[in-house]
């Protein structure tokens, strides 16, 4: 996968490469990242990208040509299948179907605003699709592009030691996560569940399942409604609440 990114921060993106599951599938390959900059695709002597929005108001807006050039340098370099996308609040909702849908473009182009946004006419002709994470504005694409990447990043094949992780990760079951624990068994009183020291990985399984089926019941039931929990499942939430003594 080849992903681009057109920003006037592209220092930013230094953050991915910095360390962790992000960083190794970057260093090994499993990921191409690549920016380009609009300010080195200006043509006027002050490098300006931005100008006063028509019809007044407050901020400024990016011009259409330098964007516009650097888009298209950057298809030259990815290829002419480069899928273009724009982040913004007025984007498509990113979530883990959007993961889904994003890793079938084995090319993207991410195009990160700044001050007000962008010209519209950037919007009708260059950019394929808007993508938004989350209702709320940022100063700035490049978080937004951040994040979709790591989630992409997550999902491609070799990128996580153990493959297994992806697809157990939470929400790719439609589940909220399972707690986790580590050493120290006992610390300030507060101790590891027995289960997860027995070694008796069906029960720690059932017990995980139990868990991911409770938390999500107690926390986001409406996730749970949309899921045609098995009997096993139906079970399983019967015997968390009846523990929990709900
Ligand atoms: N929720 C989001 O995904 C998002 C994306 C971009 C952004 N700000 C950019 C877009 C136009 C100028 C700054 N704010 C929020």
């Amino acid at each position: 996968m080849h992903i681009g990114v057109i920003t006037l921060f592209p220092q930013m993106l230094d953050a991915l490469r910095c360390g962790g599951i992000t960083a190794r599938a970057l260093e090994r390959g499993l990921l191409q990242l690549s920016t380009w900059n609009p300010r080195d695709f200006t043509h006027n002597k002050h490098r300006r990208v931005d100008d006063r929005p028509y019809g007044g108001g407050p901020g400024m807006v990016m011009q259409v040509q330098p964007l516009r050039t650097a888009i298209q340098m950057a298809i030259s370099v990815l290829g002419q299948d480069t899928h273009v996308i724009y982040l913004s609040p007025q984007g498509r909702r990113f979530d883990q179907n959007g993961v889904q849908t994003l890793l079938n473009y084995p090319r993207l182009l991410m195009v990160a605003g700044r001050y007000e946004g962008i010209d519209e006419r950037l919007i009708e002709q260059d950019i394929d699709e808007e993508w938004s994470i989350g209702d709320y504005v940022l100063s700035g694409g490049e978080l937004a592009a951040m994040v979709i990447i790591d989630a992409l990043i997550r999902w491609l094949p070799q990128a996580l030691g153990h493959q297994e992780s992806a697809t157990t990760d939470s929400f790719y079951n439609g589940l909220l996560d399972h707690p986790h624990y580590t050493r120290p068994e006992e610390l300030a009183g507060q101790k590891v569940p027995a289960i997860l020291l027995s070694g008796n990985h069906a029960q720690i399984a059932r017990w995980r399942h139990k868990q991911a089926l409770g938390k999500t019941w107690r926390r986001c039931p409406q996730l749970l409604e949309q899921l045609e929990l098995t009997a096993e499942q139906q079970q399983l939430l019967t015997e968390f609440i009846t523990e929990q003594g709900e």
